[in-house]
């Protein structure tokens, strides 16, 4: 378990970290989530005493980082992926680690395995590609058995592959009942992965829910409906006081009401449908809904920004 209490971190006059408080626990993957600059990494150095806090609080299963009797045991990270000495190979990188953590030997083997390294271990890591040093990171990381798990952007550089492997990885190690506490930017591959989320923006707790409910309170679901008599169902819609907008494909969106009762009423009145499907926005549009206000840097272009474009869309039907 990680427990943040009030975790600030300020850098002269920028305030990285403002007064984070919440628990990763075990047995699930916790997602971490944040616009570029939210304050990810600099929450991850200071979980592992890298960082000093400004102030507040962060303690692995009740203890500070730097008072963990044998830390490798007890949490692994991947924070950089190229922070290995180029000239060292991937076996010798890992048995340095072992060895100055009283890990046995035959664990390095072991952890080179589980990454799929294990034909290149005698080569040297300045030749490693982005995709194999982020193995040897989770290799570093896997290599002390710790209960707690830690990884600031794994998938990065990961070909279809490897994101499925490390996919798999993080769910199995949740599964053993381990705590995983994983930061990405790729969306889709968190909503595949993660249980629980934690969303900063701007250094602050912005969300701290299930993935299920994060994207229910932070996105918009409707019904979309399709008919080859439309006419004849919007009147039907409109007499049960049900309010649909066009979706600019011939296809009607409804809110607010179960796809169930939409098709009970097109029977009752003997209208055919040719679709019928509730429709939940990804976790990538709830991201962008809940994090707009709070991006800090992002590209100027004709289109939008995310919350206009949702709330003129909601109110008008998407085009
Ligand atoms: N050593 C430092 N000195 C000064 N400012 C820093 C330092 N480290 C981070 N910052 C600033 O703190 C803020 C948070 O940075 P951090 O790297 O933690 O964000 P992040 O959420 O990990 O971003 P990204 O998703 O882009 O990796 C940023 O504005 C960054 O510029």
């Amino acid at each position: 378990m990680i427990e943040l209490e009030g975790l600030t971190k300020r850098y002269g006059e920028k305030l990285a970290v403002d007064g984070l408080t919440f628990t990763v626990r075990p047995g699930i993957v916790t997602g971490f989530l944040g616009p570029n600059g939210a304050g990810k990494s600099t929450t991850m150095r200071m979980i592992l005493g890298l960082d000093r806090p400004t102030a507040g609080d962060v303690r692995i299963d009740g203890t500070h980082y730097d008072r963990l009797p044998d830390p490798l045991t007890r949490i692994g990270a991947l924070l950089e992926a190229k922070g290995v000495h180029p000239g060292r190979s991937a076996y010798h990188h890992l048995l340095c680690l072992a060895q100055s953590n009283g890990i046995p030997r035959r664990r390095v083997h072991e952890v080179l395995d589980a990454v799929g390294l294990t034909a290149v271990a005698r080569k040297k890591a300045k030749g490693f590609s982005l995709g194999m040093s982020q193995r040897l990171g989770i290799a570093a990381a896997l290599l002390g058995d710790p209960r707690i798990l830690m990884f600031d952007e794994p998938v990065n550089g990961l070909d279809p592959e490897g994101i499925h492997w490390i996919r798999t990885l993080m769910k199995s190690l949740a599964a053993q009942g381990r705590t995983v506490f994983v930061s990405s930017h790729l969306m889709s591959e968190m909503a595949l992965t993660a249980d629980h989320l934690v969303v900063i923006g701007q250094g602050r707790l912005l969300a701290d829910t299930s993935m299920a409910e994060f994207i229910e309170h932070n996105s918009r679901s409707y019904v979309r409906v399709r008919s080859p008599q439309r006419e004849r169902l919007l009147d039907v819609l409109h007499r049960a006081g049900i309010t649909a907008v066009e979706s600019g494909n011939g296809a009607l969106e409804v809110d607010g009401s179960k796809a169930e009762y939409i098709g009970e009423l097109a029977a009752r009145n003997q209208v055919v449908l040719h679709e019928l499907s509730p429709q939940q926005a990804s976790l990538e549009e709830a991201f962008m809904r809940l994090t707009a206000e709070s991006v800090e840097y992002h590209a100027h272009s004709d289109t939008p920004a995310p919350r206009q474009q949702w709330g003129d869309d909601w109110k008008k039907g998407r085009s």
